[in-house]
């Protein structure tokens, strides 16, 4: 059987991961331009975070398309019920939830505010455009008044 590349599996005696490598942690694996230009060795340890880098950054995709695929049905349903793009009401619920789980996890509580802050935008602005489609403006976006989290500008 042949072993995917990568996947330190391979038949041959040549490990193909720097995990697999019998080096310690100082190990270095490849060269890459350093700051001045010049070739510069890359320890072994940091193409084993960065691998875990890129493995994370492949889950947020995954999550995120789901999460559109979620919200995209929201705003299909709202169109239909002819009910807001946006509810900041809900907005607020949610932010006062993400930050006390982001101070829970170490996260700084006002990054994960502003992350949710850019999503929940970008799914209004999807909504609006939804609602447009299915047929004439969508009502405001309030409720009106002084409900926390609310952009007054949206
Ligand atoms: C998805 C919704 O629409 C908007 C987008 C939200 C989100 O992305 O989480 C939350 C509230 C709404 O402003 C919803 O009302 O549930």
């Amino acid at each position: 059987m042949t072993a995917a590349p990568g996947t330190g599996t391979g038949s041959d005696d040549t490990p193909d991961t720097p995990d697999a490598s019998p080096q310690g942690d100082d190990a270095t694996e490849t060269q890459v331009p350093g700051a001045s230009g010049e070739a510069a060795e890359v320890p072994a340890e940091l193409l084993e975070i960065r691998r875990s880098i890129d493995n994370i950054d492949a889950a947020l995709v995954h999550l995120l398309a789901e999460r559109f695929n979620n919200t995209q049905r929201v705003g299909r349903l709202k169109a239909r019920h002819g009910l807001p793009p946006a509810d900041p009401a809900r907005e607020a619920l949610q932010i006062a939830r993400l930050r006390s789980l982001a101070a829970g996890a170490r996260l700084d509580p006002d990054f994960a505010e502003k992350f949710l802050q850019f999503l929940v935008e970008e799914v209004i602005r999807h909504h609006r455009a939804i609602a447009r489609e299915e047929g004439g403006a969508a009502p405001a976006d309030a409720p009106d008044g002084d409900t926390p989290g609310e952009d007054p500008s949206r």
